[in-house]
């Protein structure tokens, strides 16, 4: 405490209240931000979905501004570029002509549809540059839009898991690195882990959609992959998760990963981060996090209208996600994140 003469002025009098400790000076300069920075975000957290249909060319996809679907002349492009972005994997979903939508999905299981051309073309033009993770789930092809078999109005368990597990063999004989089963059954994990290694498919990853919500966010997907209208606002309910859950979330992952599941997905992601945190401090396994159509159509929204920058935001909430302790993140912003974190 220094002292001085005269006569006692605010300022001296108050100076031994003022803080020892200043937060404030680490965060002055940015190269002193940066130096003590916890998170850090680079394109290779980054894996970007792709929207794919049995067309030529591009189309734009009304609700998600800046996302296209691709046409099978396109994929090869389309992977180069992510090669050279530093994207490590991407996604691919299918927007299957409502023609070859059934009761049963059987296009899910057919070796030549859209899923496994796109696989081969991808392959066929990067080979192992790229990561190629395919969705399993029969909603893209069921013409009730519903993940799986549908009895008497109810979506069966392990009638689907049959399918399912048809479903990723056939991917992973097309090239798929990652099967991402993102349906919710009960036991299907285990159940793909067997089929695959049952056809010598011993590598090829499971990315486990392990917690994964009836969400509302997902609606600008669904006008993506064409099943919307299929789902005719039925519900998801009965397999994915409430959103009121947390625990459920700790006992979904644990099952998952005791069937053998490489890794594990949260999704959605901005209204779920409790929950990726949660997941990745109690696992501590390879945990990724699905900022969603729904999440990623918000924040571009509020930008057109100037309301938000959409740079910024979309920075802002992909570090969030590591902060959390996502290893990693599938995003539409990841071609633009990667760009921008070049530059
Ligand atoms: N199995 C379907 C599937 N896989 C990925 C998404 C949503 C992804 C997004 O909203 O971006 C969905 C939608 C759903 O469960 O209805
Ligand atoms: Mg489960």
């Amino acid at each position: 405490m220094c002292r001085s003469e005269g006569t006692i002025s605010v300022s001296q009098f108050s100076r031994g209240s003022y803080p020892a400790t200043r937060m404030r000076r680490v965060r002055r300069h940015s190269w002193s931000r940066q130096l003590v920075a916890e998170s850090s975000l680079t394109a290779s957290d980054l894996i970007w979905p792709w929207f794919v249909f049995d067309e030529k060319g591009r189309v734009a996809v009304g609700s998600l501004p800046g996302v296209e679907r691709l046409g099978v002349d396109q994929i090869a492009r389309q992977a180069a570029a992510a090669c050279e972005l530093g994207i490590p994997a991407i996604a691919i979903f299918p927007a299957t002509d409502p023609k070859l939508k059934t009761d049963d999905a059987r296009e899910a299981v057919n070796a030549e549809n859209l899923v496994c051309r796109t696989v081969r073309a991808i392959k066929a033009e990067v080979g192992d540059s790229l990561g190629v993770i395919c969705d399993v789930a029969l909603d893209p092809y069921s013409s009730h839009g519903q993940d799986g078999l549908v009895r008497d109005g109810y979506v069966v368990n392990d009638e689907t898991i049959e399918v399912l597990c048809q479903q990723a063999i056939i991917q992973a004989e097309a090239g798929c690195d990652i099967i991402a089963p993102s349906d919710m059954m009960d036991g299907r994990i285990g159940a793909i882990r067997a089929a695959l290694d049952g056809a010598g498919k011993i590598d090829v990853q499971i990315m486990s959609y392990a917690a994964k919500y009836a969400s509302a966010f997902y609606g600008p997907f669904r006008d993506a992959v064409g099943s919307s209208g299929n789902l005719a606002g039925g519900s998801k309910m009965t397999y994915q998760q409430s959103p009121t859950q947390s625990d459920e979330a700790l006992h979904e992952v644990a099952l998952d990963l005791a069937e053998g599941a490489d890794s594990v997905m949260i999704k959605p992601g901005m209204p779920y981060l409790d929950i990726v945190h949660r997941v990745k401090a109690t696992f501590a396994v390879p945990t990724f996090v699905y900022q969603v159509s729904g999440e990623y159509a918000m924040l571009s929204a509020a930008a057109q209208n100037g309301w938000l920058d959409r740079q910024q935001v979309m920075m802002e909430s992909l570090t969030a996600f590591k902060r959390a302790g996502a290893d990693g993140i599938l995003t539409y912003f990841a071609p633009e994140a990667a760009e921008w974190l070049k530059s």
